[in-house]
């Protein structure tokens, strides 16, 4: 099996398996304000379980990554989803594999546009913020409360993904 992966465009059948893309669908507009704002209803669903859960939204700030990029680990979040929406027009890589009896399978690369953003179902593996080009700031929707919500997992031998472009 090659470890080197490819890259997909980020579209929201692809991604179904793994949670939603979030973008302006014009499916999911309606005019308020008087007209004077387009409301993108509803686009994704933040979902946290557990007593004492709540929803924060953070920014988080990501350093871009280097190429060839060694995919290591993955992680997910078994208490809640977690989304990345970009606050700067510029591609970004999102990495996700569906899950081998309780391990990451082989990753799926997608490449997002500027204007999307991924909301990662609850327990979806994937990997950490993966911003490239320059340093880029995400308004991150997840859960914050008690657990421990990160569970991590190193490949035995990464996988490679080349280039961003
Ligand atoms: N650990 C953390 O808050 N960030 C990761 O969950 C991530 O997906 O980037
Ligand atoms: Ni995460």
């Amino acid at each position: 099996m090659s470890r080197i992966l490819s890259i997909e465009p980020l579209t929201q059948d692809a991604f179904a398996p793994f949670g939603t893309v979030i973008e302006a669908d014009p499916a999911s507009m309606r005019y308020i304000n008087g007209g004077t704002t387009e409301r993108f209803h509803g686009l994704a669903r933040a979902d946290v379980v557990g007593e004492g859960a709540d929803v924060i939204i953070n920014i988080f700030r990501g350093q871009p990554r280097a190429f060839p990029y060694a995919v290591a680990m993955m992680e997910r979040h078994p208490f809640g989803s977690q989304s990345f929406s970009p606050l700067e027009d510029r591609p970004w890589l999102v990495v996700v594999a569906e899950d081998e009896g309780g391990r990451p399978g082989m990753p799926r690369v997608f490449r997002a546009n500027g204007r999307q953003g991924v909301n990662y179902g609850r327990n979806v593996w994937h990997h950490p913020l993966m911003s490239v080009g320059a340093v880029s700031d995400f308004i991150v929707v997840d859960r914050d409360g008690p657990g421990n919500n990160l569970e991590e997992y190193v490949y035995d031998e990464p996988f490679v993904i080349e280039s961003a472009i």
